[in-house]
Parts: structure tokens; C-alpha cells; sequence
């Protein structure tokens, strides 16, 4: 290991320090209370994982109980331009669709309706379950399915004051990332539109000379798989997003770059599927990262009647296309065969690490009400039909069925409980967290008015204890036994010489600990919890005890907030980089370790 040369400085865990007047008054004894503080929070978030981990278990039974496909019907609303003379040819109930085509009723189930009425919470409502998977690590994936001119943009991107999915899944993300104290989230996201077969990069760097029929390099993207099964879009732009507003900034100017055009059904088509990828990283116990897809397919048309011709007769049949072969991998999937077709269209191939085991996938099948649509109305529904086929409802037996709705009922229950509980969490370590804030500050405050009114009287100790938020709880409790035992290693116990000064002087410390002398300079509170002595130049005589003589040398290291520098001619709780003049602090052989080194070696004492 390199050896660290050592200055005169050393840095002390800001809530184990407490001044010890000679005329025996202790200043700044916040120890206890700000161990105990430190132990309460340690049980909270020990308590926190515990919930958590129940929590997500109930989630995931919930949402396989429920299936890891769930399909959703929306409905849009009737337009003036559509025939309002002839009777809707669709009756929706909550899972169930009646569809009158050519004189045959058809029926079919999803795992919910919105028919014309519902509102855009309504919709998000139901998707909210589905974030929470992905912030709990599994890739998720939402695709808005349908004919052209159905309402797909409108649900995912939604209108100004009517937000879509999308904008409303990363003011979720945030929020939850700003309630949920037991881990940290950061987000990224990307954005790309599959047009043509081919990958544009949405978020791609503006290239000002190429015309909008014209394709950039970001135009030819290609698709990897790692080794893990795990999928990436090379060259893909990935943008941080630190907060709402440049998330949603980022998003405005992707859906800016997608291509539309003018077709017969509807004026703003969207001729390609756009995807938005939000990247979540979490870092709790442990690290995960997940991908949450935000999928806008391009409408699904029958190609004379968007009077098509040329290019947009093109787009039309690659969107038909890979719609079929994402229509292929949903089936086999639900089917759990042993053979998924990704790879039949470049949609699939990016999906392939999002659709399978592990992810769960929400369709939301967009159907016209107008009797004008009711063809394509049919066909939109047979896709979400067979997406769905294997564990409709309609197949299970009506005692299972009652089971299973008992089932979901519990772990709906389940899964409120330990939220509630959660936040109820959460709320008690905030108050703990402040109220630790505050004895160390009051601590820091203290010290520092009591070496201030003590100038010129006679010599005061500064206590400095070992109990560190940083050591590992194991080490923190040997720690503190060793305290409470007054135990000390060899190389920090006091001399024979400090000992008799220390009796001569007043009340000890009830329990002794390491001991610093601390010159009495008039002291200069420079900020919340920094004061500095360095200035002062008329020093009162030091007082020699074993923590100085034991640490001669030390170097000037970057301070945490909650930690003291003390030199032994300063006390610095800020940030101090600047290397300061070494000096010699006794007459005892140079000890080349830094003070974490030293307490280490103190932790691991039994
Ligand atoms: N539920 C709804 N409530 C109100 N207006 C809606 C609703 N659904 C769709 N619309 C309106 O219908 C029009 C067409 O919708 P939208 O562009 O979202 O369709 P689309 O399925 O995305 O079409 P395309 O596939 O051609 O891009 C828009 O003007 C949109 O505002």
C-alpha cells in the first residue's frame, strides 16, 4: 500500500467530539443521543429493506397472478366527421367487447375497457402497478396498439392539459424517486423511431445540412446482444435526465423529429413506430438497472383505404409487417414455446430482452367506435385476442376464478399495507435524520462557543469518540463496547506524564476516551458546522496528552460534513483540500497512517 505522508492534521468524526473544560463542565455531550439517533435509523432502514422486499414479492405475484401480457381496449370517442346517424356497432363492458360486424355479434375479452368517456387518469390509473415493476428492476414494456387515426399518440403522448402515458410515467418516476429514501434512482432516457425497417435516432445531435427526406448516420443503427441476453441499439444517443423538466424537454424534442404525414384517416399520422426508452438505475442494497419502453406503434391500416400510394404506401406495409411479427412473438410467448420469432423484424429484435421472462408488457388496443371502422375494429381485436388467448379469463373454470380474484383481493391488501407502512417509514427516518442534523450542528456550535469563552482560562480537552456512521454496524459495536470498557489500544493510551496532568485537572469524562488537547485560540465560526482556529495566532499553552504525542504527524485530508479536522492548531469542519504546512506534534517516532487507518485498527478490537 502507498504510504501516505502525514500532516498536521486529523479528522474526527464530528458527532463523537465534546469538549471537556478543566473546571470539570463537558461541553458538546451529544454523544449518546446522537448514537442512539444513529442506531434508530439503522433499525428504520433495516425495517424499510424488510418491507420493501415484501412489498415487491407482492407486486410480482400480483402482476403474474394477473399476467405478465395484460391487454387493455380504449375506445375514442365518436368524431363529428364520422357517421352519426347509424347506431355504434360496439357495446363495451368492463372486460368485454360485443362487435356487430356484418349482421355476426363477436365477442372478446381484455383485461380492461376505457370506452369513450374515460378520462386520461383513468387511463394512467391502471397503468401506475406497472411502473412500480420497473423501478423495481424488471424490464417493462407499454405498446399502444390500433388503427390509424384510433388515439395511440393521444393516449401515449397525450394533448396539452391531458397528458398521455408517457409524460405522466416520468413525473411518477421522479416522484417515487423523491419519496423512496431506501434507495436512489437515476434515470436516462433515449428515443427512436423504427421507419422504413430501419432505426433513427430521435435524440441524435441536430445535422443542419441534410434535408428531412435524407438520413443521417443515426439513421443506421444496429441492434447488439450481450452475452447476458441483454439488448442495446449501438450508437444510441442515452441522455441523463436529472430532473422533470429536462426530461420533458428531452421528450418534446424527440416526438418533434418523429415522422408523420397526411393520410386519408388522419391528418398528423404517425408513419413508424416510435419507442421511448427510460433507463432506471437503482442502487439500494444492491445495484439494478431496467429499461422501461414507452411504445407508440405506427397505425395498423388497410393499405387502399388510407389511400396510400408511393412512400406512404411503403410505410404502411413495414408497419403492417412488423406489427405482424410483434403480433408472432406475443403469441409465443403466451404460449410459452420454445421458440420466440424475434428476429423476424428489427421492433422485436430491440424488444427481445423486454418482452420475455421476467418483463411484463401492457398492450393498449385502440379501436374507432364508427360503424365506417368496424373491419379494421375486427382485426384490431383478434390481435389483442391472441395476444391474450392463453390465460383469458374465459378459460379458466368460474371456482378458479373466484380463487384467483380472492387471491389478487389479498395481495392488492398486501401490497397497500407495506406502502403505508413504508411511508409511515419514511416520515420517522426524515424526523430522525433532521433531528441527528441538529446535535451535530448544536454539537459543533457548542464546542466551538465553549473554546471561544475559554480564552484565557485554563486549559480545556476535546473528547473525541469512535463511534463513526461510516464503520460497518459489527465494527461500530465493538467500538463501542471497547468504549464503554475504556479500553484503548496500546498506541493511543495516555503516558504516564498526561495521566498525572489529567488527574491534577478536574472531573475526567465518565467514561475516559481518546483524548486530544486542543490549543485555546480564540476561536472563528466559519459557516453551519466549520470554525476555524488556524488565524489565531496567540496560542495558550498546549496540553500535552497521549492522543497528540501518538499521532505526530498528519496530513491535511478532505473532510466530510460531518467531520472535524483538527490540527493542532485548528479545528476545520469544512472541506479542506489546500495542503497545509506538516508539523511535528510530539517527540514520538513519525506514525505514517492516516487516522481511518488508526480507527480501523481501533474497530477491530474486540
Ligand atoms: N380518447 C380521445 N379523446 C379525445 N380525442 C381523441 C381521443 N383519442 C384520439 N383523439 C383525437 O383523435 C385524433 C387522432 O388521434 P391520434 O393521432 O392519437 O391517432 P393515432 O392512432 O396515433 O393515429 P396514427 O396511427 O395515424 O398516428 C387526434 O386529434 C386526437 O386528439
Amino acid at each position: 500500500m502507498e504510504k501516505q505522508d502525514m500532516g498536521a492534521h486529523v479528522m474526527v468524526p464530528l458527532q463523537s467530539l465534546s469538549l471537556e473544560l478543566l473546571n470539570g463542565e463537558i461541553v458538546g455531550g451529544y454523544d449518546k443521543d446522537i448514537s442512539a439517533l444513529q442506531e434508530e435509523i439503522s433499525a428504520l432502514r433495516l425495517k424499510q429493506r424488510h418491507l420493501d422486499r415484501k412489498r415487491r414479492g407482492a407486486l410480482d405475484k400480483l402482476i403474474d397472478l394477473k399476467g405478465s401480457i395484460r391487454v387493455f381496449c380504449r375506445v375514442r370517442p365518436l368524431f363529428q366527421t364520422n357517421n352519426l346517424k347509424t347506431k355504434s356497432p360496439i357495446t363495451v363492458e368492463q372486460e368485454k367487447i360485443e362487435v356487430q360486424s356484418v349482421g355476426v355479434k363477436k365477442e372478446f375479452s381484455v383485461d380492461r375497457v376505457f370506452n369513450q368517456e374515460s378520462t386520461q387518469e383513468d387511463v394512467f390509473h391502471e397503468v401506475k402497478p406497472i411502473l412500480r415493476s420497473a423501478l423495481d428492476g424488471h424490464n417493462v414494456c407499454i405498446l399502444a396498439y390500433g388503427q390509424t387515426g384510433t388515439g395511440k399518440t393521444y393516449t401515449m403522448e397525450g394533448t396539452d392539459g391531458k397528458l398521455g402515458i408517457v409524460p405522466r410515467a416520468i413525473q411518477e418516476l421522479f416522484s417515487h424517486a423523491s419519496d423512496d429514501s431506501s434507495s436512489t434512482y437515476s434515470f436516462s432516457i433515449s428515443m427512436l423511431e423504427v421507419y422504413l425497417g430501419s432505426l433513427r435516432d430521435l435524440l441524435a445531435p441536430r445535422q443542419p445540412l441534410l434535408r428531412s427526406t435524407e438520413c443521417s448516420t443515426a439513421c443506421h443503427l444496429s441492434i447488439l446482444a450481450t452475452k447476458t441476453g441483454a439488448v442495446e441499439v449501438e450508437g444510441l444517443t442515452d441522455v441523463p435526465i436529472l430532473d422533470l423538466k429536462k426530461a420533458n424537454q428531452w421528450y418534446c424534442r424527440g416526438r418533434r423529429a418523429r415522422s408523420t404525414s397526411w393520410t386519408n384517416v388522419n391528418d398528423v399520422s404517425s408513419r413508424s413506430h416510435c419507442l421511448t426508452r427510460i433507463t432506471i438505475r437503482r442502487r439500494g442494497a444492491t445495484e439494478e438497472i431496467s429499461k422501461l419502453w414507452l411504445i407508440d406503434l405506427g397505425g395498423s391500416e388497410r393499405l387502399l383505404k388510407t389511400g396510400a400510394s408511393g412512400l406512404t404506401m411503403d410505410e404502411g406495409k413495414a408497419i403492417n409487417l412488423s406489427l405482424s411479427a410483434l403480433g408472432d412473438v406475443i403469441a409465443a410467448l403466451r404460449r410459452k414455446r420454445s421458440h420466440v420469432p424475434y428476429r423476424n423484424s428489427k421492433l422485436t429484435q430491440i424488444l427481445s430482452d423486454s418482452l420475455g421472462d421476467g418483463s411484463k408488457v401492457l398492450m393498449v388496443v385502440h379501436i374507432s367506435p364508427s360503424e365506417d371502422d368496424v373491419g379494421e375494429t375486427v382485426c384490431s381485436l383478434s390481435f389483442a385476442k391472441r395476444a391474450r388467448s392463453i390465460e383469458s379469463n374465459r378459460e379458466i373454470p368460474e371456482d378458479l376464478k373466484m380463487l384467483k380474484q380472492k387471491r389478487l383481493t389479498e395481495l392488492d391488501k398486501e401490497i397497500n399495507g407495506a406502502e403505508e407502512e413504508l411511508e409511515h417509514l419514511n416520515e420517522q427516518i426524515r424526523k430522525a435524520e433532521t433531528s441527528l442534523e441538529d446535535k451535530k450542528k448544536k454539537l459543533a456550535s457548542s464546542v466551538c462557543q465553549a473554546l471561544s469563552d475559554e480564552k484565557g482560562s485554563p486549559r480545556s480537552t476535546l473528547v473525541v469518540g469512535h463511534i463513526d456512521a461510516t464503520e460497518s454496524p459489527q465494527a461500530a459495536e465493538k467500538t463501542k463496547n471497547r468504549l464503554s470498557h475504556g479500553s484503548v489500544p496500546h498506541f493511543m493510551s495516555s503516558t504516564v506524564c498526561s495521566r498525572q496532568r489529567h488527574s491534577a485537572g478536574s472531573h475526567s469524562v465518565s467514561k475516559p476516551r481518546f483524548t486530544q488537547s486542543v490549543h485555546r485560540y480564540p476561536a472563528e465560526l466559519s459557516g453551519n458546522q466549520s470554525f476555524s482556529y488556524s488565524s489565531c495566532k496567540n496560542a495558550a499553552k498546549v496540553r500535552s496528552v497521549a492522543f497528540s504525542s501518538s499521532v505526530p504527524k498528519m496530513k491535511c485530508l478532505p473532510v466530510m460534513s460531518d467531520q472535524i479536522n483538527i490540527s493542532n492548531n485548528s479545528i476545520d469542519s469544512t472541506a479542506a483540500s489546500a495542503p497545509r504546512r506538516r508539523e511535528s506534534f510530539g517527540s514520538r517516532p513519525v506514525q505514517r497512517a492516516p487516522l481511518h487507518q488508526h480507527r480501523r485498527r481501533m474497530s477491530s478490537l474486540t
